[in-house]
């Protein structure tokens, strides 16, 4: 099986009406390889006018959705509104949010599952902090970060798993490809022993931390990196490269 190479831009709390007017323009005229996906995620409430100026190469994600359809949860939207929108896709459990926002690895493993059973593929993000990898417990971090997801979650499939250890996020501080490759080796064995070969094989494995158009292709020469979450370079040209990492 070949896992198709796959490049999410992460937009984070930026932009306005004009510059995602902007970034729409930079992403139509990016070429995107046959073999890559990409999906960027704007702000909530940029989602809809990004998804309707975007070409069909390009798909759109929220970066968080709450685990109910609807009800008085204020503030929340709910994977059923993303597909009423014509968006399919959802980051989860990005480091920001379990950090200022308090999101548990179980909350993270149940959105998870309530957005896939409501038809919305998910990036799910995991991560170790500096004093975690310091303390050479990171395999212990991501593992424990992924058994809560596969305690709500049998089915992989619609499913990517972004790495991202929070030391390299808007730091510069980019892992090292074989930093990189280390734990997403480890993270393969982990879902073939704890989830099945099937979804080892299958289920993309995003590095995601201070990647650029300098260090992107190293990095994805590496067997078991397939693709990025990308942060501050998805607002900029520098992404066509990116996109183009792989190729
Ligand atoms: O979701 C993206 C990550 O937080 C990476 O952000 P960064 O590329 O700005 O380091």
């Amino acid at each position: 099986m070949v896992r198709n190479f796959f490049v999410g831009g992460n937009w984070k709390m930026n932009g306005s009406v004009a510059e995602a007017k902007k970034l729409v323009d930079m992403l139509n005229g990016f070429e995107v390889p046959s073999n890559t996906e990409v999906v960027v995620a704007p702000p909530a409430l940029y989602v809809d006018r990004v998804n309707q100026g975007l070409k069909k190469e390009i798909k759109v994600a929220a970066q968080n959705t709450y685990l109910k359809a609807s009800g008085a949860y204020t503030g929340e939207i709910s994977p059923q509104m993303l597909k009423d929108m014509g968006v399919d896709w959802v980051v989860l459990g990005h480091s920001e949010r379990r950090e200022y926002f308090n999101e548990s690895d179980e909350f993270v493993g149940e959105k998870t599952a309530f957005a896939l059973a409501a038809g919305v593929s998910v990036i799910a993000c995991i991560g170790e902090k500096l004093e975690e990898r310091e303390a050479n417990i990171t395999n212990d971090v991501v593992a424990r970060q992924m058994k809560a997801i596969a305690e709500k979650v049998k089915d992989w499939t619609n499913v990517v798993v972004a790495y991202e250890p929070v030391w390299a996020i808007g730091t510069g501080k980019v892992a090292t490809p074989e930093q990189a490759q280390d734990v997403h080796c480890f993270l393969r064995e982990w879902l073939a022993k704890n989830v099945s070969e099937m979804a080892a094989e299958n289920t993309r494995i995003l590095y995601g931390g201070s990647v650029n158009g300098g260090n992107c292709k190293t990095l994805a020469g590496k067997p078991d990196i397939d693709g990025f979450l990308v942060g501050g370079a998805s607002l900029k040209p520098e992404f066509g490269d990116i996109i183009k990492s792989r190729n």
